[in-house]
């Protein structure tokens, strides 16, 4: 098949590489003209496993190419992924639409004839009934049809995620549009993947509702940290406990310090606004609290490194290990490990940061932090390490507790992501601070 993704992001560009190796003809269309003449030149514009080198095998055997030309993928395509971002709008309330309705009004009249639109991007209920106005408005002739199918991908999972969803949710309304998603997606419903066949509106309701629940499982479990604060348990120990009844699953289930990205904090934001617009109070409630409970976690991570400073932490060198929103990313959109940078240079202590992938892309956000290019130089010297995102190579490494413990000042370790093997910096000496537990100190070890 034929088939353009408009919108070359942290979701369509895997998703352009992901259709070309199903065995599409792909033509990616990207506004920036930086990103697009990467992508085309088979170099990934962010770090995402497995992702550059299917790029490249793509690119260089044809069968995926890029342009910043939205009538040459008009003319070249017969179905149309967009993958436009939605961000959120700069009042807080609720989605920015104007790059999916934009797209899609450019790129309804270059349609010379039959042809299918299929909107992957998260909006909010209601979307695809005014895309659905703009395609009957702007249509030549009959033909175009509109279907709406919410991405679950992960970022630091989109390419496995892509080619081996759990499952493929499309709303459309008509026989045709199902068949050309039953050809698009041809090889993997034939792996036996479900699909999901419902109206427009109940798909956009499903994305929400996805991520909605996936943040009330995550402010879950921290509020039950704060809970085991008070009375000195171990949450740890609780999410292990609870999560083996498959009704509550160990899924989502780390505590830290809160959900981050580019996607969960404005879906949850938007999806708020949206019930209380539409007069959802329960829903409203709940989301709200979900939101409140994620906005606390930074303080909470603050206060944590406090207590283990054994007090106020103004000019201390603090080491902190992540960057990113989560590991397996370079994304820092709206990352936890930022913004508790942030609140630490605000008290007066002095971040050195250290990611493995997102030092470039932090740097450019907060070019006013200090940066390390090694986790050895970030805690040369530091009074505190702070794990900030759970990296394998900061978790799971034996020989970084050893190889730090001659390093550092004094041997205190904050994961605020609750992610370490806490048994290998017990003994290399480290004191070892984690949310929602009793610190362990080397000599109880
Ligand atoms: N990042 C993720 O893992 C997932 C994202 N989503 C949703 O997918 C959408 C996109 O998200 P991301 O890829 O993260 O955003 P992004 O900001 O990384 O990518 C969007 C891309 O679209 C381009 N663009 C905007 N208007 C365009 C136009 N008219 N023509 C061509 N290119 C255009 C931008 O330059 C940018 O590169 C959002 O609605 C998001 O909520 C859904 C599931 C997963
Ligand atoms: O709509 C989207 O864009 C996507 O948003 C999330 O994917 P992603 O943003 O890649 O990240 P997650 O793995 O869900 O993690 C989000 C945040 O929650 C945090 N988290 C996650 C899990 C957990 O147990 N605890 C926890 O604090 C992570 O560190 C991260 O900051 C969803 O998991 C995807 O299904 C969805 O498609």
């Amino acid at each position: 098949m034929r088939v353009s993704v408009i919108g070359c992001g942290h979701l369509g560009a895997p998703h352009s590489a992901a259709m070309a190796e199903l065995g599409h003809e792909v033509i990616g269309v990207e506004l920036d003209p930086d990103k697009c003449r990467a992508l085309g030149d088979g170099i990934a514009p962010f770090y995402e496993a497995g992702f550059e080198d299917l790029l490249a095998r793509h690119t260089s055997s044809g069968r995926l190419r890029f342009t910043t030309d939205l009538a040459e993928a008009a003319d070249f395509a017969d179905l149309h992924f967009v993958t436009v971002g939605t961000p959120l709008r700069e009042d807080g309330r609720g989605y920015d639409v104007s790059q999916v309705i934009g797209a899609v009004r450019s790129l309804v009249p270059l349609l010379r004839g039959p042809a299918t639109i299929v909107g992957k991007s998260t909006v909010p209920v209601g979307t695809v009934a005014r895309l659905q106005e703009i395609v009957d408005a702007g249509a030549r002739g009959s033909g175009v049809e509109l279907i709406w199918n919410p991405e679950f991908l992960r970022e630091g999972h989109a390419v496995q995620d892509s080619l081996f969803p759990d499952r493929i949710v499309v709303g459309l309304t008509s026989p045709r549009a199902r068949e050309m998603v039953e050809e698009v997606y041809a090889p993997i419903l034939a792996r036996g993947v479900g699909l999901i066949v419902t109206d427009p509106p109940t798909a956009e309701v499903i994305k929400s509702a996805a991520n909605s629940f996936l943040t009330t499982k995550i402010s879950f479990i921290n509020a039950i940290a704060e809970v085991c604060e008070f009375v000195g348990a171990d949450v740890n120990m609780v999410a292990h406990a609870i999560g083996i009844d498959t009704r509550i699953g160990h899924g989502g289930m780390r505590p830290g310090i809160g959900y981050g990205g580019g996607c969960l904090p404005k879906d949850v934001a938007a999806f708020t606004h949206r019930v209380g617009e539409l007069g959802a109070r329960h829903a409203h409630e709940l989301l709200s609290a979900v939101e409140s409970v994620n906005a606390g976690r930074p303080l909470a991570a603050v206060e944590l490194i406090e207590k283990a400073n054994g007090g106020p932490i103004s000019g201390r060198v603090i080491a902190l290990l992540g960057a990113s929103f989560k590991a397996g990313t370079s994304d820092v959109r709206d990352s936890p490990a930022l913004r508790l940078a942030g609140q630490l240079a605000e008290r007066g202590a002095v971040p050195v940061i250290y990611d493995p992938e997102a030092l470039a892309a932090a740097r450019t956000l907060y070019p006013e932090l200090a940066y390390a290019d090694t986790a050895e130089r970030a805690v040369t010297d530091a009074d505190l390490v702070v794990l900030a995102t759970e990296w394998p190579e900061f978790t799971a490494d034996p020989k970084l507790p050893v190889a730090a413990a001659g390093l550092v000042r004094r041997k205190v370790l904050v994961d605020v992501r609750n992610a370490v093997e806490s048994g290998m910096w017990l003994a290399a000496g480290w004191e070892v601070w984690q949310l929602g537990r009793q610190p362990q100190l080397p000599e109880a070890h």
